[in-house]
């Protein structure tokens, strides 16, 4: 199936998933230059509540933590959105060295990854799946991480990698607030894109946020020691799981800041 390696990456997902060359497909190189500030933005409303943290997996493409989406627990909501949308996980992107990683770049520069909070419209639409499925159904959060101080926030999800080494592994992962991996500034830039891996769904508001939190290099090494096989396969090691800038096919970013 699917991956980021030379016989089933980025270039060859049209084949299985024609809409990888739609005209809403993400991430997107974010000019700042070219992002038109919008007063009618409003704030960021983000309320997480530690208790609805399930697990930590390994996917086989990234590790994600899982959130119990059953109620209004914990929500995104202003911004571009209308509504109230409920976290259902989050994940990041990476790449084998410090100089890439994210999928989102700023005036073409890459940082060393990308973390994203996906949402759902669960004021819309009953379930993930069917909000998948939608033009307004999800909306997900991009923070870049770029190197510098070590993040004593974010070690206690790379403590956790050691147990989820290989493909499907998981492993609880309690009263944890994502809140905490979030930067002091909510400034963001938004646009309308689509999920950057398979099935590429263009069901997407993005919220990528303009500061970037900071992480060390021996916390990069801890995410480049996942791997991408399951247990007894030859290990190939999870690093470059990101998707490279697609085309912005006239569509407008949005700033919420001058
Ligand atoms: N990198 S990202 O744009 O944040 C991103 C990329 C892919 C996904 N993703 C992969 C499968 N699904 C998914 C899971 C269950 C479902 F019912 C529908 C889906 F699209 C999903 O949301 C979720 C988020
Ligand atoms: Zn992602």
């Amino acid at each position: 199936s699917w991956g980021y390696a030379a016989n089933n990456g980025p270039d060859k997902w049209h084949e299985k998933f024609p809409i990888a060359q739609g005209p809403r497909q993400s991430p997107i190189d974010i000019v700042p230059s070219q992002a038109q500030h919008d007063p009618n933005l409003k704030p960021l409303r983000i309320v997480y509540d530690p208790n609805t943290s399930k697990g930590i997996l390994n996917n086989g493409h990234s590790f994600q933590v899982d959130f119990a989406d059953e109620n209004d627990s914990s929500t995104l909501q202003g911004g571009p959105i209308s509504g109230v949308y409920r976290l259902r996980q989050f994940h990041f992107h990476w790449g084998a060295s410090n100089e890439r990683g994210s999928e989102h770049t700023v005036g073409g520069v890459k940082y060393a990854a990308e973390l994203h909070l996906v949402h759902w419209n669960a004021g819309k639409y009953a379930s993930f799946g069917d909000a998948a499925k939608a033009p307004d159904g999800l909306a997900v959060v991009g923070v870049f991480l770029k190197i510098g101080a070590a993040s004593p926030n974010l070690q206690k999800v790379l403590d956790a990698l050691d147990a989820i080494k290989t493909k499907g592994k998981q492993t609880p992962f309690p009263q944890f607030d994502p809140k905490i991996l979030l930067p002091s500034s909510l400034d963001f830039w938004t646009y309308e894109g689509s999920l950057t891996t398979p099935p590429l769904l263009e069901s997407v508001t993005w919220i990528v946020l303009k500061e970037p939190i900071t992480v060390s290099s021996e916390q990069m090494a801890k995410f480049r020691s996942l791997l991408f096989t399951t247990e007894g396969e030859t290990a190939c090691c999870m690093v470059d799981n990101y998707r490279p800038p697609q085309p912005l096919k006239g569509r407008k970013v949005r700033a919420s800041f001058n």
